[in-house]
């Protein structure tokens, strides 16, 4: 058996983060990072655009590289496959057992699939998953994309030579991100050009709305700019077909022209050679067994409260693995987005190490706003706090300024004052929404000019 004083499951962004943490606040105690995947994820070149949002980018590494200047880091590429939490414990695949002081659990999560054992459905994760995708891909004529996500919309506009069908339960596409008018701007960049090739690809889309239906692998998730070194080329020509408000309602056998057909809830049949299934994901749990599912929501994560601790003594979660269930910020909430497993991450470390000592510590300024910064349709989008109105049971205004094809502007106001924005383009708006959004300045005399171009605002509030 070996033994360490903290001890970190999950080469992530968020287990990464983690052990960096504690290695930095407790340089003496042994750490012990175990990691199913070979390599590990490090967050490099951070550039911070506000105070509270940042990019940065995430490189794949031997978990020796990432940790050879904290010499009290060991790293143990094995698995867990049972916790025992009375006797604070881990038994690895290997047969090894770890005992732990403190354990912080960044398992992270996978996808979680509409057809899980049907060959035809892929979903998209770690690196395996991408060349899988890509191979398969390559000999596709027409793939079916089903989700609405982050994930969806990035295969969408990143595929070619392929005709896509791409089914969502919304009425518009993107729906995790943006309203309708944002999913109306971006329909025009469809129209996209490719590095490979001189002329631009036009993308065609075809709606066809059915109003009256109701709405694997071990490796770490992606970093940012996954597919921008992968050659993501079918055998066909480009063509997207989006079916709005439907789901897929079985998944049927091929026959002699496509090797699988999905029947949607619109009462079509369509044919194909692959499924990926973008549907969201389910946090890794199960090799804490009964223990695990009892700790857990609905969602299947791991609860944890405002100091990341999960309701097991001496058991910590952060990342895609963990539910954030505390009392929240009013314009932070959780989503699974890599900048969050990192703050998790970071901030579970100085709790881990800080708890049970007399000197008390606050919550981290990372969880006071949501920000997201990423990239749609070759676009810039940068989401502040209550972006989509959550939380505001509709009792809200909005002020939109849009120019065609290079900036979607919409800020979300509440009783005069700004509570969350969608910044498409490059905007430039973000730190004075930001600010605002902190501070809660009472907006009302500026009127519709707060969005006037002519008008520099920010000289206002600096
Ligand atoms: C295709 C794709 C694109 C994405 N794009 C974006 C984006 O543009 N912006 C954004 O913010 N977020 C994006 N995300 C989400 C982001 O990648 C995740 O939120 C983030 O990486 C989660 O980090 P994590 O450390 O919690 O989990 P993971 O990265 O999943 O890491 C989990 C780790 O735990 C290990 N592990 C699991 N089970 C065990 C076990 N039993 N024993 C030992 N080790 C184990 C795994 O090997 C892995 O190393 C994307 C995700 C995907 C899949
Ligand atoms: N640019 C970004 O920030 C990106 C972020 N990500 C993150 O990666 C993770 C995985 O991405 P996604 O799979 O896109 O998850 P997601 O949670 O963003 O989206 C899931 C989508 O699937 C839909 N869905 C769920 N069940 C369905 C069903 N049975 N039938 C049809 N549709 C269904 C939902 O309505 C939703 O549109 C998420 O945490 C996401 O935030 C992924 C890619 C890019």
């Amino acid at each position: 058996m070996v033994e360490a004083t903290f001890v970190v499951i999950g080469g992530g962004i968020a287990g990464v983060s983690c052990a960096e943490g504690i290695a930095f606040l407790a340089p003496e105690e042994p750490v012990i990072l175990i990691s199913a995947s070979p390599t590990v994820k490090k967050v490099t070149n951070v550039r911070n655009l506000t105070k509270m949002l940042s990019r940065f980018d995430v490189e794949e590494q031997p978990g020796r590289k990432v940790f050879e200047s904290c010499p009290n880091v060991t790293v143990v590429h094995d698995t867990v496959t049972h916790l025992d939490h009375e006797n604070n414990n881990l038994t690895l695949s290997s047969g090894a057992v770890v005992k732990y002081g403190k354990l912080c659990v960044c398992t992270g999560a996978r996808p979680k699939l509409i057809a899980p054992d049907n060959p035809h459905v892929l979903g998209i994760r770690d690196t395996d998953s991408v060349v899988e995708f890509q191979r398969r891909l390559s000999s596709s004529r027409r793939v079916v994309v089903v989700g609405n996500g982050g994930i969806a919309t990035e295969l969408v506009h990143e595929t070619s030579n392929v005709q896509i069908v791409w089914v969502i339960k919304d009425k518009h596409i993107s729906a995790t991100f943006v309203d309708p008018g944002a999913a109306e701007f971006f329909q025009e960049k469809l129209i996209k050009k490719k590095d490979d090739d001189d002329s631009p690809v036009v993308k065609r889309m075809k709606f066809s709305v059915d109003r009256g239906a109701t709405s694997v692998s071990s490796g770490a998730a992606l970093g940012p700019d996954w597919h921008a070194n992968v050659r993501l080329s079918g055998l066909s020509t480009d063509d997207v077909t989006v079916e709005k408000c439907c789901e897929v309602s079985h998944v049927h056998e091929g026959d002699d022209e496509w090797p699988v057909y999905v029947e949607l809830t619109n009462g079509k049949r369509v044919g194909c050679d692959l499924i990926v299934s973008a549907t969201g994901v389910q946090p890794n749990v199960e090799p804490f067994g009964a223990a695990g599912a009892r700790i857990a929501d609905a969602d299947g994560g791991l609860i944890v409260d405002w100091a990341m601790r999960t309701t097991l003594p001496n058991i910590y979660a952060a990342g895609d693995v963990c539910s954030a269930d505390w009392q929240k910020a009013p314009h932070w909430f959780q989503m699974r987005l890599w900048t969050q497993a990192r703050h998790m991450g970071t901030y579970a470390a100085k709790a881990m190490v800080y708890d049970n000592q007399s000197e008390p510590f606050l919550q981290d300024f990372a969880f006071e706003l949501f920000t997201h910064v990423t990239k749609l349709f070759g676009m810039k989008v940068v989401l502040l706090g209550l972006f989509n109105g959550q939380t505001l049971n509709d009792e809200y205004e909005i002020l939109l300024r849009m120019t065609r094809g290079q900036e979607y502007v919409k800020l979300i106001l509440k009783n005069g004052r700004l509570q969350g924005a969608v910044l498409i383009g490059d905007t430039d708006l973000e730190e004075m929404c930001e600010n605002l959004i902190l501070n809660q300045l009472d907006l009302t005399p500026f009127g519709e000019d707060l969005l006037n171009p002519d008008i520099d605002i920010e000289d206002y509030f600096d």
